[in-house]
């Protein structure tokens, strides 16, 4: 495997948090990562890590064999970060510019322009932009230096429908040729879509690393749907067998470890279920047993134990 960069035993705490307790992530060039978790997990914070942005407390970041920062200088490494600091007086034409100039072979400026799609605003300040439009911005100015290795922090996460779909046409063209992404994303259906493999995190630690369709199917897990009167989430998440419980009125669905086992104890708590249905997991199912079967962390007071769907998923 030839390497793009590697993690190793990374461990970054902000007073008594450990943003990132651990992590060990090898990626090999061309690879298309999603990096995935919860609200806190540590995603950002691994993400600056990789960058350079702040410095380990422990354990070793390599990209292309060097420091983050030279991969940085030479533009072999872009990123776009969550908002990311733009001039607001500066026009995306004079920024794409400007970062053209701090590389030796940087991308054609129509290039950028069709694939991060700014020719439309590309003469208009910045400061007068909307979120989906800087966003473009940023992904104008990571193109510029014509990078190996880009690494997006929920790169989509202003964009609507359309432009999210444009974004991923874009980066398909960008990864066929044989360059790497990392991407921290909220979307579980990107990841499924785009990545060929998924890292998933929980409280600073990988819980699940490997293919999407592998990451699956660690989960052993199956989802057990049914009508249950006078069910509570609370009662559903107890029974054996299972990983996390939803209720909306009296249709419930459990994400099960083991459904034979609960298929048991649902009958012989809830005689009155009905319309019971198993199937597989699918991915949304493995990022809810696996990233629920944690203790909650020490700070969650504020946060639910559980992540709830909507929220994991935005
Ligand atoms: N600069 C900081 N100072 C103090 N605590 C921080 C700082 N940055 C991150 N943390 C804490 O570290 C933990 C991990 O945060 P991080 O932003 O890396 O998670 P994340 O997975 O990117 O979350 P999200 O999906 O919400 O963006 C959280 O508990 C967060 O509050």
């Amino acid at each position: 495997m030839t390497e793009a960069f590697r993690l190793r035993g990374l461990v970054k705490r902000f007073g008594a948090v450990p943003a990132v307790d651990g992590v060990s992530v090898d990626v090999a060039r061309g690879e298309v990562v999603a990096l995935l978790g919860p609200n806190g997990a540590g995603k950002s914070s691994t993400i600056d890590l990789l960058l350079g942005l702040s410095t380990p407390d422990q354990g070793e970041v390599r990209v292309f064999g060097g420091t983050p920062r030279a991969a940085l200088d030479s533009g072999r490494m872009a990123a776009m970060v969550q908002n990311g600091f733009l001039l607001r007086d500066l026009t995306p034409a004079e920024l794409v510019r400007l970062h053209r100039s701090m590389f030796r072979t940087p991308l054609p400026v129509g290039e950028i322009y069709a694939r991060a799609g700014i020719g439309e605003f590309a003469g208009r300040r910045c400061g007068r932009l909307s979120g989906g439009q800087l966003q473009r911005v940023r992904h104008a100015i990571a193109l510029a230096g014509d990078p190996e290795l880009l690494v997006l922090d929920e790169p989509t996460a202003a964009l609507d429908v359309d432009a999210r779909r444009t974004f991923w046409a874009s980066m398909r063209e960008f990864t066929a040729g044989g360059r790497t992404v990392l991407f921290a994303t909220h979307y579980l259906a990107e990841a499924e879509d785009y990545a060929d493999r998924v890292v998933l995190m929980r409280q600073g630690h990988v819980v699940a690393d490997g293919p999407v369709a592998q990451v699956r199917a660690n989960v052993t897990g199956r989802v057990l749907r049914a009508l249950v009167p006078g069910a509570v989430e609370k009662d559903l998440a107890a029974l054996d067998g299972v990983a996390s419980a939803r209720c909306q009125g009296e249709r419930a669905e459990l994400a099960c470890t083991d459904s034979d086992l609960t298929i048991r104890a649902l009958l012989r708590a809830f005689p009155r279920a009905s319309a019971i249905e198993i199937t597989a997991a699918g991915l949304e199912e493995a990022f809810l047993a696996l990233t629920a079967q944690q203790p909650a962390p020490p700070e969650s007071s504020e946060q639910p134990e559980h992540p709830q769907p909507r929220e994991v998923l935005r």
